[in-house]
Parts: C-alpha cells; structure tokens; sequence
C-alpha cells in the first residue's frame, strides 16, 4: 500500500471541551467515550446535521465527531439513516440544516473534492463489473481516484484474494466480491473509512480477516464509522457505538457506557445438589426447579446478590448472565419509543 499522506495540521471540528455527555431529545444522557484525546484533529464532524426527503426526517439533528485512530458502529434497524449519514459525509448529498466536515472541508465546498481520494467507502449493495478481472477493478478505482496501481496486487494479497486477482469478477463467490470491494475501499490507505454493512455476505474466515484490516488501519490512523445491524457481532469490535433510531441520534458511548447506562438486569443462577426448602430461599430470588435458583439484579445488587447464593446449602455451581448487546440495543430503542 502506499504512504499515508499526512493528517492535516490543525482541528476543524469543534473542541471537545467540558460536558462528556450526549443528551437525547427524550431526555437521557449518555456519557460518550474518553477514549478520544480533546487535542487530536476530528477528520469528521458533524454539526446539527438534518437531511430532509419529503416531509422524512432521513437524518434529524445530529452530531458527532470521528477521531483518528477510531472505529464507531453505526446501530439501528431500517431506515434509522445510516445510510443517509454515510452519503452525507461522502459529499454525494447535501444537508439542509447544519454542517458535514471531512478532513477540515465542508464536504459540500469543492475543496472537499480534493480529498475524496483520501476517503475509502463500501457501500452497502456492492456493483462490480462481471466482466473485468480483480486486479483490473482495482485499476479502474485506484484511477478514478488518481492513485497509482503499483500496490494493487498487494492489496488482493491483503484481502486474500490474489489467487483469483487474473479471474472475472463475474466468477468470484460473493465472499470473494465482498473482500474485493473492501480492497477498492482500502486504496491508497485512506484516513477515513466509510463501511455500509461491511460484513454481510462473509464467512466467518472472511469476518476474522476484516476485523484484523480493521485494526491495522486503526493503528495507522484511520477514522473508521461502520453502519449495523449485527451490534452483538460488530459492535465488541468498535470503541464506540452510535445508536441512531428515525434519523435521531439516540445514544453514543463506548459499549460499557451504554450497557450501563440501559441499566438491564443482571441475572445470576445457581445448581443446588439438594431439594432447597421454599423457607431459606433467600429474598429477590425464584426456585426454577427444585434444584435452580435465580436471581435478576442490579449491577449493585450483583455482589450482595453472590454473597446470598454462598451461603445456601449443597451449592455446586454459580452461573452469571450479563445483558447481551442485542438486548442493551433493543432495550435504547424501546425506551425512546416511550
Ligand atoms: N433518496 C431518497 N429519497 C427519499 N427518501 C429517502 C432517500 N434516501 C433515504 N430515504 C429515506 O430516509 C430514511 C433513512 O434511510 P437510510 O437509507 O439512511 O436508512 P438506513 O438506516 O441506512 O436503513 P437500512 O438499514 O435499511 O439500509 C428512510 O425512511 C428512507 O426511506
């Protein structure tokens, strides 16, 4: 791959100053992630952003800003306006009320233009022509981008395709597809990463792949914002998940903020060898068999709730269930269904 060109040199997204927390407009706050330094340059920022179709909000309100070196999952069922978000920073739509920077442009300025090349985007439904070989799709998109192609071989090499890179597209699986439309986003190693339900269609072999791609742009820099629905599988892969619901940004913080900040219980359950008499179960706790107990708690409530399941009689095992991601991101969208 070749060098990548330097960051620019000063901020154009706003600072992050004071207040760390995200407010949503029914009122919740979410603390968003510390991870992402106040000084360090923002190659994406968006400002009270709206985009309008018809009388739909696609996308209503929203702010966020994407630092170097950082992978964000964008969460939410259909329509939510990932998509519209992704297109918006691309600079293919132009927002009707407030303001869509990428690499210290407006996206919508022809300065903006100039930058493309340094801004790598899989889009959702990938179209590659069938009858092009891999390494000549690669030509083709390293030159609409005005790359040079000596490192296109390597790329396929990356995605692990090379063998196929002289076959028509027309012939490849759409693993195969999928791993070489992620290539044509990897040219010319790209400071932001725009990814639109990048792993659909992949094996899990392909999957361990991505996620290793992903972490070694992140190491050399790269902005990453990646679109959703599978949070259980790609949200442990991101530092901080955007939860967008009828083009509203509901949430953002890193998993641990929004789990705790969902607030589910924690359920915990015990195997007993004996039959427990109903009298010394203990309070907050359900028999579910003779032999099972349960609890559901607080995360306060875990520690006192373990101590309890030590002292019943004939314990031979304990079993502790966190929420899972799916059921924290359900729960973000009912509660602001309310
Ligand atoms: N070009 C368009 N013209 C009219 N409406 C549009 C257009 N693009 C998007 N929308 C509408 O904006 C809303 C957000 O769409 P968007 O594609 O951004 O959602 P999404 O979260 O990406 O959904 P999905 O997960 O299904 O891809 C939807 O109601 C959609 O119908």
């Amino acid at each position: 791959m070749s060098a990548r060109p330097d960051m620019p040199s000063r901020s154009t997204g706003p600072e992050i100053t004071g207040d760390p927390f995200t407010h949503t407009q029914t009122g919740h706050v979410v603390r968003t992630s510390s991870r992402t330094p106040a000084s360090s340059p923002a190659p994406v920022s968006l400002q009270a952003v709206t985009k309008i179709y018809g009388d739909q909000r696609a996308v209503d309100g929203v702010s966020f800003d994407l630092h170097p070196g950082e992978c964000v999952a964008l969460a939410g069922h259909n329509g939510a306006g990932k998509s519209t978000l992704i297109k918006l920073i691309l600079g293919l739509i132009r927002a009707d009320e407030g303001r869509v920077m990428a690499l210290g442009h407006d996206t919508c300025s022809p300065a903006a233009a100039q930058q493309r090349r340094h801004i790598g985007y899989l889009p959702e439904t990938v179209a590659l022509h069938p009858s092009l070989t891999g390494i000549e799709t690669l030509a083709f998109y390293a030159k609409l981008k005005g790359l040079p192609t000596k490192d296109n071989a390597a790329l396929l090499s990356r995605v692990g395709i090379a063998q196929a890179a002289k076959r028509r597209v027309g012939g490849y699986s759409k693993g195969m597809r999928q791993r070489l439309a992620l290539a044509q986003a990897l040219l010319g190693q790209p400071r932001i990463l725009l990814l639109d339900e990048p792993t659909t269609g992949l094996d899990p072999a392909s999957r361990l792949l991505f996620y290793e791609i992903l972490d070694e742009l992140r190491s050399h820099g790269a902005a990453i914002l990646l679109s959703t629905h599978a949070l259980a599988e790609l949200g442990s892969q991101a530092d901080r998940v955007i939860v967008m619901q009828s083009g509203r940004k509901i949430a953002d913080g890193s998993l641990g903020d929004l789990r705790r900040q969902a607030g589910l219980p924690v359920r915990i359950r015990v195997t007993l060898d004996t039959d427990l008499d109903p009298s010394v179960i203990p309070n907050g706790w359900r028999r579910l068999t003779p032999h099972r107990l349960e609890c559901s708690c607080s995360e306060a409530g875990k520690l006192p709730a373990l101590r309890d399941a030590q002292t019943l009689p004939g314990l031979i095992d304990i079993e502790l269930e966190a929420p899972g991601l799916d059921e924290m991101y359900a729960h973000l969208l009912r509660r602001e269904d309310v």
